[in-house]
Order: C-alpha cells, then structure tokens, then sequence
C-alpha cells in the first residue's frame, strides 16, 4: 500500500461548461462528495473539457501517469449523442474494463429516471489507476457514487494505491476479510 496522499482526477466533459455557457455544476459536485465521504486526506486534480479526442484521451493519460491520481471520476460524454465520447476515450487508454461499474450505476439510476439506460458510462484501470465514468447531469454524480463508492477503497487497495477510509456514518469502505 503506497504512503503517498490520495490524488482524485474529476474531469468534467461537456462543451458547454468548457465553453462557460454554463457554469459548471458536475467537477464541484463531484469534489463536494468525495468531501463528505472521505475521511483520509486527500487531494482533487480537476478538468474542465470539451467532448474531443484525443483531448480527452490525453487528459485522461496525463491525470493516470502523471498526475498519479488513484482515482478519476468523469463527468458528461456517456449518451448516444455523436459527441458523446467519454466511455470510448476510457475504453482507449484502459488495460482493463471494469464493466460491474456501469452495469450497476445503470441499474440504480434506473430506479430515479427511465433515460438511465441512455448512459454508457463504463470503469477501467489503466496503470495503478481507477478511471469512472458519470453522467453530465449533476444530480446523477450523488446517486451513482454512493453505488459503486463502497468498492472503490478496496480496488484501490488492489492497485498498490493510498489507502482510502470513509466517515461510518456516511459510507461504508467494504474490504473482504483476509
Ligand atoms: N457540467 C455540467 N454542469 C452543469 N449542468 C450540466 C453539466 N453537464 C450537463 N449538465 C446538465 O445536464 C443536462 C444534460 O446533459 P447533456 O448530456 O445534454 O450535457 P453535456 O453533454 O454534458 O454537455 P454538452 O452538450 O455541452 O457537451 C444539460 O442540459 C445540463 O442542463
Ligand atoms: N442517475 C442518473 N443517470 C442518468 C441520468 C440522470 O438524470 N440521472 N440521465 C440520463 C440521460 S438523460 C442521458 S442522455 C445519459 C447520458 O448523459 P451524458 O451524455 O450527459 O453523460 O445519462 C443517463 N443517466
């Protein structure tokens, strides 16, 4: 398990926000989460982009090997649109998918609005590095966090990164007896 303090990558992908037609709702949202949840220090690293590769693919990189971020939450860029391309960047620089992520961000997103199955958001690792996918609607980041976050210490773990604690009284870390 490295020493070193957690360093969270949030990518928000929208054209719009990057543009400042809106301000951007998603990378605060995401930074006021890991906030609430987190109990052990840590430090976010954050992007504000248009739907473009490679852009993307480069941030996404950059954030993965050198930024070293343990973790990197996207936002926006997962539905059907022509632009949409954030699962394909991650799919692109991943060694590995993690497919259990989107299958059940999906399924409970399913529960709050019909559209979920919109969303191709996906997970994957590349290097020592989690990389998930949001959708662009803010009020999505909450309800897909809290989801998948109580797997997320223990894959972190498995990748040699920080260790990652939650507040009890928020969330509970799941890690597996040894
Ligand atoms: N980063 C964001 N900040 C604030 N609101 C957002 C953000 N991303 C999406 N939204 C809201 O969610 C709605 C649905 O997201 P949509 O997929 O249309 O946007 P997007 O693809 O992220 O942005 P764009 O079309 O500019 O690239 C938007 O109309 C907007 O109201
Ligand atoms: N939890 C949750 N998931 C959601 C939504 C939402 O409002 N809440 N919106 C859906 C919609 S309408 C779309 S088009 C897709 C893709 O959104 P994106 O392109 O902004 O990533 O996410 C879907 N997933």
């Amino acid at each position: 398990m490295s020493e070193r303090i957690a360093r969270i990558g949030i990518v928000t992908v929208s054209d719009r926000a990057s543009r400042g037609e809106y301000e951007d709702r998603g990378g605060p949202a995401i930074l006021d989460y890991f906030r609430d949840v987190l109990s052990t220090a840590w430090e976010p690293v954050s992007r504000v982009i248009p739907d473009e590769r490679p852009l993307l693919d480069d941030t996404l990189i950059s954030l993965c090997d050198l930024e070293r971020c343990c973790l990197v939450v996207t936002t926006g860029g997962t539905g059907p649109a022509a632009r949409d391309i954030t699962p394909e960047a991650t799919e692109a620089i991943c060694q590995k998918l993690m497919p259990g992520f989107g299958e059940l961000m999906r399924s409970v997103s399913l529960q709050k609005v019909p559209t979920a199955i919109l969303s191709r958001q996906t997970a994957g690792i590349r290097g020592e590095t989690l990389i998930v996918n949001l959708p662009g609607q803010p009020r999505a980041i909450g309800e897909c966090l809290d989801a998948v976050m109580p797997a997320i210490p223990y894959c972190i773990d498995l990748l040699n990164g920080p260790r990652l604690e939650a507040r009890p009284e928020r969330l509970v870390a799941f890690r597996p007896k040894k």
